[in-house]
């Protein structure tokens, strides 16, 4: 069995995933380019709705397979952070006022009925992966945020110059989200070179944000598709 790789090698394996990450899937280039018809924007809204739903829940049950108290309380600060303390206010609320910044209208997101049935199944696969998978590979898939907040930023500035008909209270998401994101990714990759100390445990990180960028990339190739179909 090779020798685990060094902390500084095992980080730079992790970030060298960056190009697996969906900012290069040509529906995003097509969306941040201006390219995309207020439809289109509106079908990527409303299926992203059904991955935030599911973030807490992958989060509760990365927990729930976690033995370590010191790690449990770290990853049990993400619970609150969608659900919010009331239905008014955190990372789901804000998502409905982005959906009507758009044009949805709140009951036909919260019906799922744009949820394109490769985004549910991608989702859902992420989901059960937490599930079933050892916790520090449910952490390692939540790396894909060590690569988000420079690509949000840049969403939030093409969105500006090319749909001004969004309306503007619809950026609170992103703008609640950006600096949570550096914060988290920072804290989450210290937990993955700090507990993914084998061969196996490194290599099966690496394999679980490959998987996590292959789930992200689906959920775009099912949007770019339609989901009317
Ligand atoms: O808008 C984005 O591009 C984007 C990407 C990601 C990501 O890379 O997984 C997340 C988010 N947003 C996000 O808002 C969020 O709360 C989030 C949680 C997670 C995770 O896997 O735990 N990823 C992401």
């Amino acid at each position: 069995m090779a020798q685990p790789l060094t902390r500084e090698r095992f980080a730079a394996k992790l970030f060298d995933l960056r190009e697996r990450y969906w900012d290069t899937h040509p529906f995003h280039l097509r969306l941040h380019s201006g390219g995309c018809t207020p439809p289109e924007l509106r079908r990527w809204v409303a299926n992203r709705w059904y991955y935030q739903l599911v973030l807490t829940r992958k989060n509760a049950a990365i927990i729930a397979n976690c033995p370590l108290p010191e790690v449990r309380r770290i990853w049990s600060q993400r619970l609150a952070y969608q659900d919010g303390p009331s239905g008014d206010e955190g990372g789901l609320a804000d998502w409905l006022v982005l959906a009507e910044a758009v044009g949805l209208d709140r009951a036909e997101v919260l019906d799922e009925r744009h949820v394109a049935r490769g985004t549910r199944f991608a989702v859902n696969a992420y989901l059960h992966f937490c599930q079933t998978r050892p916790w520090t590979d449910g952490v390692a898939a939540a790396l894909t945020e060590m690569f988000s907040p420079d690509h949000m930023a840049e969403r939030v500035t093409a969105w500006r110059a090319h749909y001004p008909w969004i309306d503007e209270g619809g950026y609170a998401y992103f703008e609640h989200r950006i600096p949570v994101a550096r914060k988290d990714s920072a804290q989450t990759l210290e937990l993955v070179l700090d507990h993914c100390t084998t061969t196996a445990e490194q290599q099966a990180a690496i394999d679980a944000l490959a998987f996590k960028c292959e789930v992200l990339r689906a959920m775009l190739d099912a949007v770019d598709y339609g989901a009317d179909r």
